[in-house]
């Protein structure tokens, strides 16, 4: 059991969508208390249930708004489970949205600092790794520029960098390879398999199924927030691409 990493159990996602325009805080405020709000539910997750267990590999496969990036977020403790409970067991370094842990208006070695300490890094281990994540970003001219001014491609070499420094329990990574160019994704899926290989645990979305296949051991095919198939990488890939 203690090897079991990520526990997710019978978990669902409601979201509350509102039905009409609310034009003022103060109409909000009273339409709240009357409770003349009126909601449509949106189930983006139904009974999703599965283990990783410690230097595992999921790969999330699915199309478009099937639930991946929520399900990415529960796990993350971002979003609480409406039904359901996941447990996790160990740190997390979450690449989830592209600049989160960002603020656009400091310079790129500012924002190493700022990162790693939303990351729960010590100052003194951001030092230490400094000259590592300016190697791995390739951004060695950038360092002093706002982040403001980066493409999205230098925003995720940046931030892959800086997450995955040290040795996270829990990796997860949420389609950021996808901004980057070719060259630059065949780095970032060295490091992924090297820290596999070292007992990360690594939660993985990408629309390539190519690239799931190639660092996922096992993959969750996910269809309007239900569970379609779960098995192995190459088993739930092929079966994706032919349907
Ligand atoms: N905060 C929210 N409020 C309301 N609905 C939301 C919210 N977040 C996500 N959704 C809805 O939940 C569904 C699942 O979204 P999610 O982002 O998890 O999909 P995804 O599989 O990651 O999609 P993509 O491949 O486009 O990134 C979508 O229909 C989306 O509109």
């Amino acid at each position: 059991m203690s090897n079991v990493m990520i526990d997710v159990s019978d978990v669902s996602i409601r979201f509350n969508l509102e039905r009409e325009r609310v034009n003022s805080l103060k109409e909000y405020l009273i339409r709240t208390i009357k409770g003349t709000i009126q909601y449509d539910e949106f189930w983006a997750l139904q009974h999703i249930s599965f283990r990783v267990e410690k230097g595992g590999s999921l790969g999330l496969v699915g199309l478009n708004g099937s639930g991946k990036s929520t399900l990415l977020k529960v796990i993350a403790g971002v979003l609480k489970p409406t039904e359901g409970s996941v447990k996790v067991n160990g740190t997390i370094a979450p690449l989830i949205e592209l600049g989160a842990g960002f603020d656009f208006d400091l310079t790129a070695r500012e924002n190493v600092f700022l990162n790693g300490a939303i990351l729960g890094y010590s100052r003194k281990m951001m030092l230490e790794y400094y000259d590592d994540i300016v190697d791995f970003s390739e951004l060695v001219d950038f360092m002093d520029v706002p982040v403001k001014n980066f493409s999205s491609g230098m925003l995720s070499r940046l931030a892959f960098a800086i997450a995955t420094i040290g040795k996270p329990d829990i990796l997860i990574v949420d389609e950021v390879l996808s901004v980057g160019d070719f060259r630059f994704q065949q780095k970032c899926e060295a490091r992924i398999q090297n820290m596999i290989g070292s007992d990360t645990t690594v939660l993985f979305v990408s629309h390539s199924i190519e690239q799931v296949k190639k660092i996922c051991k096992n993959a969750l095919w996910l269809d309007k927030g239900h569970m379609k198939m779960y098995g192995t990488a190459e088993e739930v890939g092929n079966q994706y691409e032919i349907s």
